[in-house]
């Protein structure tokens, strides 16, 4: 067969040993060829390239990003975006087009196939880890590593100052990284985009912990996080041009009402892309492999408009419906049930 691959939405560890591994089970178990699209959607409708061989990703297993480049953006804002996905896939000679992608990407895959009989098989991507119908997103743990080391180094410099350190982690929509880095890296709280907070009533419990005589304290906040109504005022909100709130800022907005209403020394530290950066845990590589590997299974197959996903220990295919328009939110059972015995 022919096979295209593209990667849409924004990048993330793990991204070229998917690919990896759908060109080497392709290629070498099915004797497939595999076209690479260029910059997502933009590629497709460009007709921009590149052929993708054993040969050609070798040494791309432990390497970030995406060889073949992302961006934002569907083949649904112009009028023609869906015949040039068509005519493209027909000038390459395609049978089939995996799409490694978001939540976003994946519902632009799930439309193209439902509504336009285009044979996609999804692969789900995110660093945040929230896409519904897998119990995991390659990329996640490895933006966890990255974030809980960071927390590590913040506790010796917090200690020896007697400061809060108000880390920001990446979170758009779910507090997942938030949530098992502040347990990885000891957080006194974290703050995620799933439960408005009460800056009040952090700062009381930031002053209870620093009354019993521990004067460091670390809170974690996912950048999506978002205070109850009327508790504290934030900026008005900017959006990009795929209509994505602007995020970045809640921190510092957070760590200046800490020091103004508890007097205690106060640090921002944002990590943003950091966490996207990079070389894939080794965990993450193999959950990119084994979806991979599924992905041109499944194109062989011909379960189109299904994507990869793992549940429990096993890779299974989903109905991309599945992953349409939701969000996977934190496992409220590992938020009240473990982290916060932890927190202040
Ligand atoms: N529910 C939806 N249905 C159809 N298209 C969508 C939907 N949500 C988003 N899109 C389109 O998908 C594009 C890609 O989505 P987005 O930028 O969120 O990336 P993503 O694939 O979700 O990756 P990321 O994890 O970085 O968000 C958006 O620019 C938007 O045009
Ligand atoms: O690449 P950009 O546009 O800055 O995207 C940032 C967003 O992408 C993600 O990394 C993945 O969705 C979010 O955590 C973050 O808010
Ligand atoms: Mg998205």
């Amino acid at each position: 067969m022919r096979v295209g691959i593209l990667t849409g939405g924004g990048d993330c560890p793990g991204l070229n040993a998917v690919i990896r591994a759908a060109v080497r089970k392709g290629e070498r178990h099915y004797g497939d060829e595999l076209v690479g699209f260029l910059d997502a959607w933009d590629g497709v409708r460009d007709r921009r390239t590149t052929p993708l061989s054993v040969e050609s990703m070798r040494g791309m297993l432990p390497r970030g990003g995406t060889v073949l480049g992302t961006r934002r953006g569907s083949p649904f804002e112009t009028d023609d975006g869906v015949e040039h996905v068509k005519q493209s896939m027909s000038d390459f000679g395609l049978d089939g087009l995996i799409v490694i992608g978001g939540n976003g990407s994946l519902s632009i895959a799930c439309r193209l196939h439902a509504e336009h009989g285009i044979p996609i098989v999804g692969v789900p991507k995110t660093i945040d880890n929230d896409i519904e119908g897998t119990d995991l997103t390659f990329g996640f743990t490895t933006a966890v590593q990255i974030a809980t080391d960071a927390i590590d180094r913040l506790h010796t410099t917090a200690e020896s100052h007697d400061r809060v350190m108000v880390v920001e982690v990446m979170g758009r929509h779910t507090g997942w990284i938030a949530t098992h880095a502040g347990i990885a890296g000891g957080a006194t709280a974290v703050l995620i985009p799933e439960i408005p907070f009460d800056i009040s009533e952090l700062c009381e419990r930031l002053t209870r912990r620093h009354e019993r005589g521990r004067f460091a304290s670390i809170v974690v906040v996912a950048e999506g996080a978002e205070p109850a109504a009327g508790t504290l005022e934030m900026e008005e909100k900017v959006y990009d041009r795929f209509g994505h709130v602007v995020l970045g800022g809640v921190a510092t907005r957070i760590a200046h009402a800490i020091a103004e209403q508890t007097g205690f020394e106060t640090r921002v530290v944002q990590l943003g892309h950091v966490q996207r950066g990079g070389t894939p845990t080794a965990f993450d590589r193999v959950l990119s492999t084994r979806f991979g590997v599924a992905a041109i299974d499944a194109v062989h197959a011909q379960e189109w408009g299904k994507m990869t996903v793992l549940r429990g220990e096993n890779i299974e295919l989903e109905d991309l419906t599945v992953a349409v328009g939701k969000t996977r939110t934190v496992d409220m059972e590992l938020f009240d049930g473990v982290a916060s015995h932890f927190f202040a």
